[in-house]
């Protein structure tokens, strides 16, 4: 059918076009059916809004399709009913437990990308993904469909180092410190971040407090060139954009698919064009990997991926059992790992893992001598030229270099948690953490988290400050408070564990 374009001033998250109630009931449309939408070479595939909002012989879409084309009001386009995509087909395969073929995998990834896939469909394959998982031939087809549906970086500084963490750890703010310190040893670094999937801030979460994190690839090449470092979120750029779609399904579900994390990190590290890319594998109690010998699997098939993508990977397993550094939320994580950067002093935690990984990477590319890269990096973190970077990386992502730690906005709803009994800390739930900081408002919040007094080993007496929780609203506060006392996330315990008697 023939229909004029109207622009509706809203977005909602997926291509939706608006049908009028009496024009969808002669199309025999009915919501959240798949249509075409054609005007010349123009093509996108939207789900159907039955309503009055528009008149008979009116279409309306919202505006995230005008990211993808520049439909103009009163333009006249053609309506076509869609059928169910044939990766429809191979979404079941997997999910009855098969092995896709090549092509089936780059069909599913390409009606992701062309939104001929609803969220019902994504959100059924990355389950199918959780549940039957994917070998290696099947993620290494996963990735390179991932990057090649999207545009790929070509920056001529080499070699190009990359540093990725699977996340997964509360606090996990390390790679702001180890990207300015390997810039500032000289090499180039294009890091990309996904904003937060199973924690309560993602790096590009936590990034976006102090600078801009959404750049188009030529700005991203521009920003490069000139200072060999960038943070930006890969979910901004026409970067494997099905990665940031289905991560979005993997956020509601809080779960990441061991085959798809693996995709979704090295789409993008083979996107920018990455030679050399160091893997962080956070390892740990209440974490996506929990023991060391899973780890060690992970790592092998990092290292095996990046052979068949052409990519020298190196694995760090990391210490995961607890939070990394003193807090979890956007902008308290941005408040510490930039005052981190000012005075190269911080949490041991953090300056510790930053550091390390940074070390390594100084040692891959050739500018520190093995065994010396740690030692170098602390040099460059503690002499303030990685700070000097940072603030390069700032200004050139459009914001405040000289901002201070402490004019970063945090939630001014608090309430802080005290020790009930006095001991020693012998667990903190990394889950519990992230559950009572996304209850707080994070990551949509910036201003929401926690902020941790205590660390595993130390001594408390009863009454001393555990934590204290931030929101920007008292609703936010009091659902974060009731997660906390249901979950009591710092474990305490005396010398005397147990007293036995009687049995
Ligand atoms: O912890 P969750 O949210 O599951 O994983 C997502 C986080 O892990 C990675 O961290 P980095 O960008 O390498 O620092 C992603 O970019 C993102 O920040
Ligand atoms: N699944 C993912 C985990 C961590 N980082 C990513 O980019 N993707």
């Amino acid at each position: 059918m023939k229909a004029k374009i109207r622009i509706l001033d809203m977005y909602s998250g997926r291509y939706s076009v608006f049908i009028n109630e009496k024009e969808a009931k002669k199309a025999k449309l009915h919501p959240d059916d798949l249509v075409k939408i054609e005007a010349g070479k123009k093509t996108v595939y939207g789900s159907v809004v039955v309503s009055n909002l528009v008149k008979e012989g009116e279409i309306g879409i919202s505006r995230d399709i005008l990211g993808l084309h520049s439909f103009s009001e009163g333009e006249v386009v053609t309506v076509i009913p869609s059928g169910t995509p044939e990766s429809v087909r191979y979404i079941k395969k997997k999910m009855h437990g098969g092995k896709l073929r090549k092509v089936e995998i780059e069909a599913i990834v390409k009606d992701i990308v062309d939104r001929k896939l609803r969220d019902i469909e994504i959100s059924s394959f990355v389950t199918s993904l959780e549940i039957n998982g994917l070998d290696m031939d099947e993620i290494a087809a996963l990735t390179i469909a991932m990057a090649e549906t999207g545009d790929m970086l070509d920056i001529d500084r080499k070699p190009i180092m990359d540093v990725h963490s699977i996340g997964g750890v509360p606090g996990n703010k390390t790679n702001i410190l180890v990207v300015p310190i390997v810039a500032a040893a000289g090499l180039t670094i294009p890091k990309t971040s996904s904003r937060a999937i199973t924690s309560a801030a993602g790096t590009a979460d936590v990034v976006e407090v102090f600078a801009e994190v959404s750049f188009s690839l030529d700005e991203i090449k521009r920003i490069v060139e000139k200072i060999g470092a960038c943070m930006v979120w890969g979910g901004a750029l026409n970067l494997a954009p099905a990665d940031d779609i289905t991560i979005k399904s993997e956020r509601a579900l809080s779960i990441d698919p061991t085959g798809l994390m693996l995709a979704s990190i090295m789409s993008k590290k083979y996107a920018m064009g990455s030679q050399y890319v160091l893997i962080d594998i956070p390892t740990g109690k209440g974490v996506k990997v929990e023991t060391v010998e899973q780890a060690r699997a992970l790592a092998r098939d990092f290292i095996e991926l990046g052979r068949r993508l052409g990519q020298y990977v190196e694995v760090a397993i990391t210490y995961g059992g607890q939070p990394i550094g003193h807090t979890v939320g956007p902008a308290l994580e941005a408040r510490e790992a930039l005052s981190a950067l000012m005075t190269g002093k911080g949490p041991g935690s953090l300056i510790e893992k930053a550091t390390g990984l940074a070390g390594i990477l100084l040692e891959m590319g050739g500018v520190a001598p093995t065994g010396m890269g740690k030692k170098m990096a602390r040099e460059i973190l503690e002499s303030g030229k990685a700070y000097e970077k940072m603030r390069e990386i700032i200004e050139e992502q459009g914001g405040n270099p000289d901002i201070k730690p402490e004019e970063i906005p945090i939630g001014d709803k608090t309430y802080t948690f005290t020790a009930p009994i006095s001991g020693y800390i012998t667990g903190i739930d990394n889950k519990a953490i992230t559950g009572i900081a996304r209850a707080a408002g994070a990551p949509e919040d910036k201003g929401a988290g926690i902020e941790l007094y205590v660390k595993v080993g130390e001594k408390v007496k009863e009454g001393d400050p555990l934590f204290t929780i931030r929101a920007e609203s008292e609703a936010r506060l009091d659902q974060a408070i009731v997660l906390a006392r249901r979950t009591e996330p710092i474990r305490i315990e005396g010398m005397v564990l147990q007293r036995i008697g009687n049995i």
